[in-house]
């Protein structure tokens, strides 16, 4: 594949004490030597002086020179450490593109490339991107897993055992083609097709990564003047929403971002869910209810009887303070009692719905994918020819998964370990 040559400031925004430059392409050697002059043998460090076109000293720069395909790319690549400071960084940067060698780069370009050239697969380059990405230490820890090839490793497991299945199920196709009369015993394939979909089954019955990043959506929700908002404000500890002794205060969604024991919530405060002829405020019952379904996490501050059905629903008894008959956690907004005990039963709750320490969450993409392939193999065939079928298609969804698609490795497999003389 033809590449052009790419370069781009690859660290943060100057100033910074330093800024590397990265140059990736077949050109990367040629515009670095037209800035620093000779280069230094590959992965050991040369002081240089780079210079524009006129030979102007631009910066006293670190260099680096990497040999494809010994790279981050597999591509030729030269990384400049230069003085951190803005005026530096453009004008080396400037000198780069005056070269007419190279270009800017796009947005992950150097990732991309190393996908297209098979230095990462799909799952590292996705936990790469996490990784950049990661606020907390359980978003580091779940993208480093990724990334370092954890989950990928699983992957191949799994292909690995399914590319022997496919093997073994296409040579039992040939062996039938030959003696009409043998019949191959599909029992043992079936059951070990089945051992993968249960294992599957148990990845996607994890909680998603995404609900790290994006947080638990925790939704406070009851009949007006409950007290819905004081709580909220409560939890916030800020006046974020309007609170008045009128039923029918908050008419829109509310949203307050939250973070609990390390842990993103999206606290969100509803209308009061009542009948009404007043239109407004039935668009926020609306919103509300909706809000309310879903949720990952519903306080009602109301009858237990009139709750919506919820999987992760907590009752709470609300003006504890006023009266103490409700059903519920009982908690005062006004004086704070009960609070404690609220926010302890949200955090168990919600390291339910997160992915536990050390467990490799999946993302959409990779959820997408390995339901597809759990789907291709959910009940294997006892039809020889339908089995194989169905293995090639679930290989073709775990392919997906990792970005590479192609069949080679099941006949490689077919024709080393089931060889018939042919
Ligand atoms: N004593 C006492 N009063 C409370 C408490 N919480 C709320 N209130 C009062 O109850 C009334 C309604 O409170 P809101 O927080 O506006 O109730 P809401 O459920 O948001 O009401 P709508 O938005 O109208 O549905 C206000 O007068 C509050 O001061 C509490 O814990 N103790
Ligand atoms: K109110
Ligand atoms: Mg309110």
């Amino acid at each position: 594949m033809a590449a052009d040559t790419i370069y781009a400031l690859a660290s943060g925004r100057p100033p910074a004490a330093i800024a590397i430059i990265r140059i990736s392409g077949p050109a990367a050697h040629d515009s670095a030597r037209a800035l620093a002059g000779e280069l230094p043998p590959p992965r050991l460090a040369a002081l240089r002086w780079l210079r524009d076109a006129a030979g102007q000293k631009l910066d006293e720069a670190l260099l680096l020179r990497f040999d494809a395909p010994a790279s981050a790319t597999r591509e030729d690549c030269v990384e400049l450490h230069c003085h951190g400071g803005r005026a530096v960084v453009d004008a080396v940067l400037a000198a780069l593109g005056a070269t007419g060698l190279a270009r800017l780069a796009e947005p992950g370009e150097f990732t991309r490339r190393a996908l297209a050239n098979g230095r990462v697969d799909l799952i590292a380059a996705e936990g790469l991107a996490d990784l950049l990405e990661a606020e907390t230490e359980t978003q580091r820890r779940q993208a480093l897993a990724l990334a370092d090839g954890t989950l990928g490793a699983a992957i191949r497991g799994w292909r690995e055992r399914l590319v022997n299945l496919s093997a073994q199920a296409e040579a039992a196709i040939d062996y039938v083609d030959e003696e009409e009369e043998t019949r191959t015993d599909l029992e043992p394939l079936r059951c070990e097709a089945e051992g993968l979909v249960r294992e599957w089954r148990s990845w996607l019955d994890r909680p998603s990564a995404e609900k790290l990043r994006e947080g638990i959506r925790l939704v406070v929700a009851g009949p007006p003047n409950a007290g819905k908002s004081s709580l909220v404000n409560a939890l916030a500890g800020s006046e974020r929403a309007i609170v008045t002794a009128i039923a029918g205060t908050t008419r829109d969604v509310i949203e307050v971002p939250l973070a609990l024991g390390g842990v993103a919530f999206t606290l969100v405060d509803t209308a009061g869910q009542r009948d009404t002829y007043d239109p407004v405020e039935r668009i926020g019952v609306a919103r509300a209810e909706a809000e309310a379904a879903g949720a990952d996490i519903l306080l009602w501050l109301g009858d237990a009887s009139d709750a919506p059905i919820h999987d992760q629903l907590i009752l709470v008894a609300p003006k504890a303070d006023l009266e103490q008959s409700a059903v519920g956690l009982p908690v005062s907004s006004l004086t704070g009692a009960g609070l404690t005990d609220l926010m302890a039963e949200v955090r168990t709750r919600a390291s339910t719905l997160l992915p536990h320490e050390g467990q490799i969450a999946l993302n959409r993409r990779q959820r997408d994918c390995l339901a597809d392939a759990e789907d291709a193999l959910a009940s294997p065939s006892s039809d020889l020819l339908l089995l194989a079928e169905q293995l090639r298609a679930t290989l073709r969804a775990l392919d997906h998964l990792t970005g590479q698609v192609g069949i080679e490795d099941m006949l490689d497999a077919l024709f080393t370990r089931f060889c018939l003389g042919k």
